[in-house]
């Protein structure tokens, strides 16, 4: 405690709870650190809560897991692997979801992740039918971020979709990757030659299969351009309102995406349509970015007139443009 200041006029210890945060946070979190509050979501694995930190104030959503749960279905590899994915990310400066510490106790392990307080994307898009120009420049100018971290990282999302795209308090991009409610097994995806970091992939055809590329469909073999791919669906959503190959059911979806059947309406900005067209290409190497160095970021989509005048290097900084 500060060493108390006698000559100040003694005034009463504050009433105010923002005032009572000591800022000093513990070694090892246990539970008793954080105050619980509503479920914000449930997830195959366990419940998702927000929760407060007792010595800071800061809100967080706490991913609580069952132990018994995860030894049942056989998935401590995958949790321990998004655990390592998670810390990989902690350099993360801007759009991720991140990782700010783990702890255990006899029943349950928890996650406690940086809150994504405006919750998905989708819905902001959805609401609005489209997004205008700038603020798809914006949105996307974000994502690409990511990208271009995850990526230069040996990391390949493989289910880039507006769900995982979440939106923090002052509605910036949160990339995360909540893995399908249905786990099921899938023979491990072969290291290619650049990806340091296999991540064990559930079943992709659980959840939205409307963003993934022809050749996670065919040989399941993802690379950094699989991504590419769902980054110019998740554009051209922005700027259509609707993803670019939709059916009935995912059958009809898989055909749509491997024959490359899909139109751009009338009205799409031809800006973005160029783009687009230039990441929604069946031959993953010849997409906008494939043949970019790895681990140099994504010049090649940079310099797209799509982007022009947006200032990569300070989007966390910048103000985003209001969705309407
Ligand atoms: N960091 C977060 N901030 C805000 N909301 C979150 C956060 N993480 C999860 N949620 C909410 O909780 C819901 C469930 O999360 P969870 O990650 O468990 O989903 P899931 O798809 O079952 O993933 P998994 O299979 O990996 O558990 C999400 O759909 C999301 O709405
Ligand atoms: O303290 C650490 O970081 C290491 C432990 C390791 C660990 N203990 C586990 C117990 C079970 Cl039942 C399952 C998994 Cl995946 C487990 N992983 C741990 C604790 C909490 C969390 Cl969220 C993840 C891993
Ligand atoms: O918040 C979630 O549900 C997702 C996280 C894991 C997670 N995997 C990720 C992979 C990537 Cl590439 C990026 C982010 Cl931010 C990622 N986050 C998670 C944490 C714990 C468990 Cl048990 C499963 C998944």
């Amino acid at each position: 405690v500060a060493p108390q200041n006698t000559s100040a006029p003694r005034v009463p210890p504050t009433t105010n709870p923002a005032l009572a945060y000591t800022n000093r946070t513990p070694a090892k979190y246990t539970p008793k650190d954080f105050i619980f509050g509503k479920v914000i979501g449930e997830g195959s694995f366990g419940t998702v809560y927000l929760a407060k930190d007792i010595h800071t104030g800061k809100e967080h959503a706490i991913k609580v897991c069952d132990k018994r749960h995860i030894i049942k279905e056989k998935k401590t590899e995958y949790v321990t692997r998004e655990k390592e994915v998670l810390n990989m990310l902690a350099g993360a400066k801007h759009s991720f979801v991140r990782l700010y510490c783990t702890f255990q106790d006899i029943d349950r392990l928890y996650f406690v992740l940086s809150y994504a307080k405006n919750g998905e994307l989708l819905p902001y898009i959805n609401k609005v039918g489209s997004f205008d120009i700038e603020c798809t420049k914006f949105y996307s100018a974000e994502i690409l971020r990511g990208l271009e971290y995850l990526h230069g990282l040996g990391i390949i999302h493989r289910d880039l979709k507006p769900e995982n795209i979440l939106l923090d308090e002052k509605m910036h991009v949160l990339i995360t990757d909540f893995g399908c409610t249905k786990i099921l097994k899938e023979p491990e995806v072969p290291l290619n030659e650049n990806e340091t970091h296999v991540r064990e992939r559930k079943n992709s055809f659980v959840g939205t299969a409307q963003y993934l590329s022809p050749e996670i469909l065919t040989d399941r073999n993802a690379s950094r351009s699989s991504d590419l791919w769902a980054f110019g669906c998740i554009i051209y959503q922005m700027v259509a309102g609707l993803p670019p190959f939709r059916a009935r059911n995912d059958y009809m979806i898989f055909q749509k995406i491997q024959k490359l059947d899909y139109e751009v309406p009338d009205g799409f900005s031809e800006m973005a349509k160029s783009l687009v067209e230039q990441l929604l290409v069946l031959d993953p190497t010849q997409r906008l970015g494939a043949q970019d160095e790895h681990g140099a970021g994504y010049p090649s989509i940079r310099a797209h007139p799509f982007f022009e005048g947006v200032d990569f290097e300070t989007l966390h900084e910048q103000t985003p443009p209001p969705i309407y």
